[in-house]
């Protein structure tokens, strides 16, 4: 099935663009991963940024080498107690500012007006459509080339191609969003600017065997939810591109590989994946918040333990959430000292394990390799049946994350509880039981009662992955997820829900201008809030998603107020007026 234009600007050149470097990809780790500069400088008291990432963003004005040795001649000559003016000078000195190692980029591929806009029948949302397919230009990053030529005085790790970011702080390619970046990007026919992600990711995989979390060096120990091989998949069922697929498919193995060696337990036998990560220390972004938050631990060991719980909480995407918490109870109460990220085998990872085979045995099959279509069959097979036999809870009616420690399901709702529904991770022939039981489940845990989405959890902890935040990826995987039942229930939610996200993100956009990093579910058109820094905007998932579902929908969505922005934005004030009114009466609002 194609979705794009038939006349493809796409580059039909196979070969994949990479980076050939003799510098090791983390040589400038000695500044931005972990060590003393790194600590002091982190820890300075009051601190000395409001945003701990903006440090480890900044650029280095001379080599890591001669940076620690005239670091540490500073530290000897002050006694080893600067003061915070002492650090203010070193950084003035030896640093550069946070982001200038990349430029504003235009993608050349652009078009003013893509087809998914005519799709769209009501006037407003044809030119939110408009606005949003213009936010790609402000997301735009290239790399200045002396980051090609000197990785080492950098944070950021070279990418053959420019990027689109997710926006805000976020100013580098972050790996799972892309993969709703990237399908918005097609939908807004932008096939080369696409690939060229995908083609970064596969230059990354061939250059440090897998894809971090992030683009910048301090998130070499975790990766993010493996959405690579569905990228892929995403670009070949637009352009035909068939080839593309087979040129990736060793690369495309070994990640699959990186997280079947890296990532694998075994529970009641059978081998399914968790999310871990394999550096030391606290994140380095993050840098203060994870020592305070390890503070009542009384070993280096204990908060070690810790600090491996919160990066792997990050690798799920999911940072943070009382999805990762285990109690002395065995429940999801407590705080972040309280994060066992690596104790629970989650859902999502293991659908996209799942998914990851069956597509990669698909594109085997294209390029007629038999053998290698029978070998990813089977393993595709066997996360299959884990994912059935630990993972689905007939209680429940629905898949649930497994606590390794308390030898129990996680009876908690999330929404990658239902996530194997995306990838169709169940047998199909089960679909109106698997239905029956979803929507029963749906009903109980009253996921369609909220007005501005699907809340992530319906636990308040303010944490930003936990009520009343709602996400764009999470509120996709649930909406075509139950498309892809095709029961006439969960196809009737499925529209529901979509059409509720489109109608509360334009209301949100109308009120403010902006696209927001996540949302509140219950708050038409509200934003999220919580967790360790402010709520974000740009936003490159939530574009993605909004772009997809107006082109799909868009015929059948209207937003039922005037045509005017000035209009949208009284109609949004009486809105929340009215939602809180009627939330304080009911509790809930059903929208
Ligand atoms: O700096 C704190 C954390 O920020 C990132 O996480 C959040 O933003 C990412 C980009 O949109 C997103 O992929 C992730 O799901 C969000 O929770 C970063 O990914 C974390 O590793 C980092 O610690």
């Amino acid at each position: 099935k194609s979705y794009g234009s038939p006349d493809l600007d796409i580059d039909n050149d196979n070969s994949i663009a990479t980076i050939e470097s003799t510098v090791d990809p983390f040589e400038s780790c000695k500044i931005y991963c972990n060590g003393t500069l790194l600590h002091t400088i982190q820890m300075a008291k009051p601190p000395l940024f409001s945003d701990s990432k903006t440090f480890v963003d900044m650029t280095l004005k001379y080599s890591p080498d001669k940076t620690l040795e005239d670091f540490n001649a500073m530290m000897e000559a002050k006694n080893q107690q600067p003061s915070r003016e002492d650090l203010k000078n070193f950084i003035k000195e030896y640093f550069g500012d946070k982001g200038t190692e990349l430029e504003s980029w235009v993608p050349s591929d652009w078009k003013e007006n893509p087809s998914f806009v005519d799709r769209i029948s009501d006037p407003d949302l044809k030119q939110w459509g408009v606005q949003l397919n213009d936010i790609w230009k402000k997301l735009g990053r290239k790399m200045k080339d002396d980051v090609i030529k000197s990785p080492q005085n950098y944070s950021i790790i070279p990418v053959p191609n420019p990027v689109i970011v997710p926006g805000g702080r976020f100013i580098e390619f972050y790996y799972w969003d892309s993969y709703w970046i990237i399908r918005g990007l097609l939908y807004s026919e932008m096939y080369s600017t696409a690939r060229g992600m995908i083609e970064n990711f596969l230059s990354i995989v061939e250059r440090i065997g897998f894809i971090p979390n992030g683009g910048r060096v301090y998130y070499h120990g975790r990766s993010q939810p493996p959405l690579l091989t569905g990228m892929v998949k995403s670009y070949v069922d637009f352009t035909n591109d068939d080839q593309f697929a087979i040129n990736a498919l060793k690369l495309l193995e070994h990640e699959f590989n990186f997280f079947l060696n890296n990532r694998a337990v075994s529970v009641n036998n059978h081998t399914l994946c968790i999310y871990s990560d394999s550096s030391e220390g606290p994140r380095p972004e993050s840098y203060s918040e994870d020592v305070n938050t390890a503070a009542s631990f009384d070993s280096d060991e204990k908060k070690e333990h810790l600090y491996t719980q919160i990066k792997a909480a990050a690798e799920s995407g999911m940072d943070f959430s009382t999805r990762w918490f285990i109690s002395e109870d065995g429940t999801n109460a407590g705080n972040l000292s309280n994060l066992s990220t690596t104790s629970i085998v989650p859902v999502d990872l293991n659908a996209y394990m799942f998914w990851n085979a069956k597509l990669i045995a698909e594109f085997y099959s294209k390029a007629g390799n038999i053998k290698k279509v029978t070998e990813y069959e089977e393993k595709a097979g066997e996360f299959l049946l884990g994912i059935q036999e630990v993972l689905w809870n007939e209680e429940a009616g629905c898949w649930l994350d497994y606590d390794i420690e308390n030898k129990k399901s996680r009876n908690y709702f999330v929404p990658t509880n239902l996530s194997p529904l995306w990838v169709k991770a169940y047998n199909i022939s089960d679909s109106e039981n698997i239905s029956a039981k979803i929507m029963a489940y749906i009903e109980k845990n009253k996921l369609d009662t909220y007005p501005g989405g699907v809340p992530n959890t319906l636990a308040a902890q303010n944490e930003q992955w936990d009520f009343p935040n709602v996400w764009a990826p999470m509120q996709y995987i649930l909406v075509e997820g139950l498309n892809n039942l095709n029961t006439p229930e969960a196809k009737n939610m499925s529209m529901k829900w979509a059409t509720r996200w489109v109608k509360s993100n334009f209301k949100a956009y109308t009120d403010h201008l902006d696209m927001y990093e996540k949302y509140d579910a219950q708050v038409f058109g509200g934003h999220g809030t919580g967790g360790e820094y402010d709520v974000q905007t740009g936003f490159g998932w939530s574009n993605g998603v909004i772009i997809e579902w107006l082109s799909k929908h868009g015929r059948d969505i209207s937003t039922g107020s005037g045509s005017g922005a000035s209009a949208s934005r009284v109609m949004s004030v009486v809105g929340v007026a009215a939602v809180t009114i009627v939330a304080l009466i009911a509790g809930r609002v059903l929208w």
